[in-house]
């Protein structure tokens, strides 16, 4: 690969960015960033330490001190506090829903850019590139990205994933997807695209359709620039 490679994915909840662009990453051999772990990462740790996530003055200081690290190779990312990993205690219930309270604190914003735009750095000097997803990465965090992605789904088919993936009742995701991106969407701009922004709607893409969209994507943002796979060629 001969260029650093920046692709920046943003979507609301239940597109499968997450997935995607893990896959993306893998397939490309660059790291992977997954911004929203980030955010629940600093949400586990303040329920973990009794420290009430909508306190935006104590939040933002137990942010600016989070011993927060993240393994950003998408075969295996990893999300550890003080050394601890962390990876399934912030997919719980309990940390969904409160992460928009902190991820909504101005100040705790600031310092995750900081450290987001410190990973996204680090995966380019490393690994050539990285594939960096959440809400605000094509807009705030890489506006300057040499690829940049909306990824989109109807309502229907975001809970209808998942609620596969949960396994519960359609119903039961409502306020995981849609009441969590109505609170996300005080303080970021994720349902339509930016300006030069590239939007991939998945509603009637199953998974790996929507990889290789993605990868069409980068392949016709950067050209020859980049070795991809050859079945996204
Ligand atoms: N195109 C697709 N078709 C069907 N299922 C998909 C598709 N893309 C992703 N999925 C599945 O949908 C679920 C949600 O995907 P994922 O967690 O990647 O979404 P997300 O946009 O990152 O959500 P969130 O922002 O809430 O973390 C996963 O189980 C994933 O495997
Ligand atoms: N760039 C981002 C990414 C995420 N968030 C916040 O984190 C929450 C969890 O994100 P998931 O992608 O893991 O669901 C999300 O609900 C946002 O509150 C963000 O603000 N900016």
């Amino acid at each position: 690969m001969s260029k650093p490679l920046v692709i920046a994915v943003d979507g609301p909840s239940g597109t499968g960015k997450s997935s995607v662009s893990k896959a993306v990453a893998r397939a490309l051999s660059v790291s992977f960033l997954d911004t929203g772990a980030m955010y629940r990462a600093l949400a586990w740790s303040c329920l973990n330490d009794g420290i009430d996530p909508s306190d935006t003055a104590r939040v933002a200081e137990h942010c600016r001190t989070l011993d927060l690290a993240m393994g950003t190779d998408p075969r295996s990312p990893t999300v550890s506090v003080s050394g601890r990993r962390i990876d399934r205690e912030i997919r719980s219930e309990e940390v969904t829903a409160v992460v928009s309270a902190v991820a909504t604190n101005l100040d705790v914003r600031a310092d995750m850019l900081r450290r987001q735009r410190e990973l996204i750095a680090e995966g380019v000097a490393l690994k050539g590139g990285t594939v960096a997803e959440g809400r605000d990465i094509t807009t705030v965090v890489a506006p300057d990205a040499p690829v940049r992605i909306l990824m989109t789904a109807s309502e229907e088919a975001r809970m209808a994933r998942r609620s596969k993936q949960l396994k519960v009742a359609v119903e039961q995701t409502r306020s995981q997807i849609i009441d969590r991106d109505r609170a996300d969407s005080t303080v970021s701009q994720f349902t339509t695209a930016a300006d030069g922004v590239v939007t991939v709607d998945t509603s009637h893409l199953n998974f790996e359709q929507s990889v290789q969209a993605v990868l069409r994507v980068v392949k016709e943002a950067v050209g020859d620039d980049i070795n991809l796979p050859a079945e996204a060629r």
